[in-house]
């Protein structure tokens, strides 16, 4: 996990919890499924259902919002579409940049999710010279000497490190004194950020081996059924309560860690 802040409170200045925060893109997701299918109104419990997250939980977290619903009808969908994208800053525009234009920028410049959820892809950077001019997802990669001016210039607050990981603090630093106060890292390190620099880390490969372990505990279990043993009450409950785990912030382990 990455170091983000160094004393980072578990609360945001506005009173929602980051838990709840970590929790609301899986809302607005369910939500803009169902606004997209012009459905009016949604019950807490087939809103936590869609999200993956546990409805009382989910009604807790809209409480922050001063959201309730009402009754016997449920929340508006286009209301919390709106309210939740205004909490998570969605309403704007972000300009973004990508370092790192090798196998991971170039997948991620290709993705269009960023567009829809309102992160404009502002420019691709990469320190490979050869690199410079050469259209990503039509856009023409940039060579690193111009990464300050473009930062500058663009208002960019959110950059994203695709770099390997011996370039990601040095990277990181230079971001950081563009004026960057964002960071998503995809490289395997972590990155010393001062005061006030939000870092998020993402890490397929940690998911895969908290996988295995899970998939290893699995196996071990069925050995032991196949022996006629049965497998201890806390392994059956850890078991069951791994079961949201893979959904995000509702389990134990979030897909992308907090720094
Ligand atoms: N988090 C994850 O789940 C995940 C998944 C895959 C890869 N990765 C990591 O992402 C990183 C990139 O992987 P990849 O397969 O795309 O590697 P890659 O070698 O294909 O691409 C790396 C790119 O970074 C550029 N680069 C190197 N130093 C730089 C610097 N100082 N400034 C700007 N650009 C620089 C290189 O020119 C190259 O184009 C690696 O650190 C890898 O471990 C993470």
């Amino acid at each position: 996990m990455a170091t983000g802040r160094a004393h980072r409170p578990a609360t945001r200045s506005r009173g929602i919890p980051e838990a709840t925060v970590a929790r609301l893109p899986l809302y607005l997701r369910a939500l803009t499924a169902l606004s997209e299918r012009s459905v009016p109104t949604v019950s807490s419990e087939e809103l936590a259902a869609a999200a993956g997250v546990n409805s009382a939980k989910l009604r807790k977290d809209f409480s922050y919002l001063g959201s309730y619903g009402t009754r016997g009808v449920g929340y508006d969908v286009e209301y919390l579409v709106y309210q939740i994208s205004r909490e998570l800053g969605l309403t704007q525009d972000w300009p973004v940049v990508i370092v790192g234009i090798g196998n991971l920028g170039a997948a991620l410049a290709n993705y269009g999710g960023f567009a829809s959820r309102g992160f404009r892809v502002a420019a691709l950077i990469d320190a490979d010279p050869g690199m410079a001019g050469k259209p990503v997802a039509g856009i023409p990669v940039q060579h690193t000497d111009e990464l300050e001016k473009i930062i500058q210039d663009d208002g960019v607050s959110i950059g994203v490190i695709a770099t390997p990981a011996g370039a990601a603090q040095q990277v990181c630093d230079r971001l950081v004194a563009a004026g960057v106060t964002s960071i998503l890292n995809f490289a395997p390190t972590v990155l010393n950020v001062p005061e006030g620099v939000d870092v998020r880390k993402v890490d397929l490969s940690i998911e895969l081996q908290i996988l295995a372990f899970h998939e290893q505990r699995k196996a071990g279990e069925d050995a032991a059924g196949d022996a006629g043993v049965v497998p201890p009450v806390a392994a059956r409950k850890q078991q069951h309560s791994t079961g949201s785990a893979d959904q995000g912030p509702d389990g134990d382990v979030p897909a992308v860690m907090p720094a």
